[in-house]
């Protein structure tokens, strides 16, 4: 296959070097939707925009597209601020949801019509569709409509479409939310290989720590409106701000401890219930109450007989097996509540089992108004 060749495609406005985007803020009457969003993206970078829903990422891609004024802030491509021009000056490509085609043309035209719409001559745009066809994969399907073609191919159609007019950078909202799961794993996979291809900024919007995850090389995590942390996907997995991206990274086991003591730096003991357990320190808790979050795959089954003693271990009954394929996900009712771990073994409601919760993967984070809600949940 010809490699997508970014500098012979020159419709649109060339490439950057960094998009600021400075405390960008929008507001819906009092309603603070968007609350001082500041990022810088790199050039080539991948960026996801993660949060559950309603926390204001579509908002900021609408904001970054120019579909929506800012309340405030400004964003800056390189040393030209743009937040004031319209949407097509921005040049920016977008890929939505719904796909977007224009159902009545084919394949070939809807991947082209950005370049008629731009006056590109037409020897020079059907090399472009072609090569652009090429990467999608999709030269057998050139001459279909888009209701010829599987959700998959659909959703192909609409990042074709986006990334020939060479935009230098591309907005995606929850462009795989229609697709079956199976679908969904391959095109994530198709997402990031285009990417690498073409060489373009990404900013996309998912509220899938999965997709988030695998996608991108940085993840904005959001939550009402506000920032929560900004980092490589193994920062944010090992070692999430705060209780709400712990929760969005799926440490599903959160628990309000009623002391906690310092042992060294970054360790301490947290106790409830009679239970001491060692954690690792996430902010300042020293001498304070803590809520520990703890990851189901970080859990592992310990040897009653075997395990040194002072392991990081519980004693708890299973009360629910659900089996994943490949593991088993068990809630096990222990002194501290009901814990989920995921393990590599069957094992049946009733049995009783010890589970080794390794100090460096119990986080401890302050105790607040999280904590309480934790606490409240039980
Ligand atoms: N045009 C609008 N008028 C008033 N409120 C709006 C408008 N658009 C969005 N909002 C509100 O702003 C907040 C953020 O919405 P936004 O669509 O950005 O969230 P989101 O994270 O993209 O959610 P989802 O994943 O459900 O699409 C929500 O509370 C929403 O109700």
């Amino acid at each position: 296959m010809a490699r997508h060749d970014p500098s012979k495609a020159a419709a649109s406005g060339g490439n950057f070097e960094a998009l600021h985007l400075d405390r960008i803020t929008r507001r819906f009457h009092n309603m603070v939707a968007l609350n001082e969003l500041s990022l810088t993206v790199r050039r080539g970078e991948f960026i996801a925009l993660l949060g559950p829903s309603g926390c204001g990422k579509s908002t900021a891609l609408n904001c970054l597209a120019g579909l929506m004024p800012l309340s405030g802030g400004r964003i800056m491509l390189d040393d030209r601020r743009i937040d004031t021009l319209p949407p097509e000056r921005r040049g920016f490509g977008m890929v939505f949801q719904n796909y977007a085609l224009f159902p009545h043309m084919s394949v070939r035209k809807n991947i082209g019509f950005g370049l008629m719409m731009r006056n590109v001559p037409e020897k020079e745009a059907a090399r472009r569709v072609n090569e652009t066809l090429d990467l999608v994969q999709l030269q057998a399907h050139a001459d279909k409509l888009p209701g010829q073609l599987s959700g998959g191919q659909q959703q192909r159609v609409a990042i074709a479409r986006a990334i020939v007019v060479n935009p230098p950078l591309i907005l995606m909202d929850e462009p795989l939310s229609n697709l079956d799961a199976k679908l969904r794993l391959e095109m994530r996979h198709e997402i990031r290989r285009i990417h690498h291809e073409v060489q373009r900024s990404t900013i996309y919007v998912t509220h899938d720590q999965d997709e988030a995850l695998s996608l991108a090389d940085r993840i904005v995590v959001m939550q009402d409106g506000v920032v929560q942390q900004i980092g490589t996907p193994e920062q944010l997995y090992n070692a999430p701000a705060n209780l709400n991206v712990a929760r969005f990274m799926g440490y599903r086991n959160v628990i309000a401890f009623d002391a906690c003591s310092p042992l060294d730096g970054r360790r301490m003991q947290v106790h409830r219930n009679g239970v001491t357990l060692n954690a690792t320190l996430q902010g300042d808790v020293a001498g304070h109450r803590c809520t520990v979050a703890i990851r189901p795959d970080d859990l592992r089954i310990g040897d009653p007989e075997n395990d040194p003693e002072g392991a990081n271990s519980l004693d708890g009954r299973v009360i629910e097996v659900e089996y994943c394929g490949r593991d088993w996900l068990v809630d096990v009712d222990t002194a501290i509540g009901v814990l989920h771990a995921r393990i590599p073994q069957a094992a049946t409601p009733g049995q009783r089992i010890r589970l080794v919760l390794p100090a460096d993967r119990v986080l401890a984070y302050p105790q607040g108004r999280d904590a309480a809600m934790a606490v409240a949940a039980e």
